[in-house]
């Protein structure tokens, strides 16, 4: 669950990033933010890892006040939410389960659990025979993939997805599009960062659409809606 109650984000250069930002996504849900250019949708993000705080207002996951805890407790925070990128950040001189377990690492995960959980999410994102690779062996589908795995290897509830498609063909787009949809049945909550009109178009999902920093537009089965 995200909430954000009368959120806005000015930097210190004076930018007003975000304006009075209202808005709950409920668990379980796949919603996709859009908008223009400079839109405030990376700045959206970022309020929600806790990379920026914002300047009004209160935000909250899963009904914790995430604007209250403190930088130390950051890490917490962290593990109840997956980010995925465009350009996948994998570590390039790990193999496909080096890079999946490294997340675990990261939260002091035991060496059973590693071998237990890594096995069972790269079946789920179907990169089972991939494992002993390294990303450059990869596809940009597959490479895309490992960071899917990678993000939700700890049982985040919420995914952010950060134009996760932006540097596939079509073909493989639709392919992590459905990879998406199967997370998100299983009940983790998705946020996807998009500027791929037909995706948008064909998903019918919640569509929240952002302009010069505030909420334009917030549809249940929605459409992309801008021409770009
Ligand atoms: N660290 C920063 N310091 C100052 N201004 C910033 C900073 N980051 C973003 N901005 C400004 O805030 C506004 C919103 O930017 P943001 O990156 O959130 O937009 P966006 O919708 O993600 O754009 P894009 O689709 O191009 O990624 C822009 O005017 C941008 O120049």
């Amino acid at each position: 669950m995200i909430e954000m109650m009368n959120v806005s984000k000015k930097y210190k250069n004076g930018v007003q990033a975000l304006t009075n930002i209202n808005l709950k996504i409920d668990k379980g849900e796949f919603a996709f933010l859009v908008g223009p250019s400079g839109a405030g949708k990376s700045t959206f993000i970022k309020l929600l890892l806790k990379e920026e705080e914002p300047s009004e207002g209160k935000i909250y996951l899963d009904n914790k006040e995430i604007t209250k805890l403190s930088k130390r407790k950051t890490p917490l925070l962290r593990r109840n939410i997956g980010v995925i990128f465009q350009d996948f950040r994998l570590l390039p001189n790990k193999t496909v389960f080096e890079n999946v377990a490294f997340a675990m690492e990261i939260i002091e995960a035991s060496s059973r659990e590693i071998r237990r959980q890594v096995p069972m999410v790269l079946g789920m994102v179907g990169l089972s025979d991939r494992a002993n690779n390294y990303p450059h062996q990869l596809s940009g589908g597959e490479r895309q993939r490992v960071s899917i795995a990678r993000a939700i290897v700890n049982n985040p509830s919420i995914l952010i997805a950060d134009e996760p498609t932006g540097n596939l063909d079509p073909e493989t787009a639709w392919e992590i599009m459905k990879v998406l949809r199967q997370i998100n049945r299983r009940g983790t909550t998705i946020l996807m960062v998009t500027h791929a009109k037909d995706i948008v178009d064909v998903m019918q999902q919640r569509v929240i659409a952002l302009e010069k920093g505030r909420i334009v537009r917030d549809q249940e089965r929605g459409a992309y809606g801008y021409e770009d």
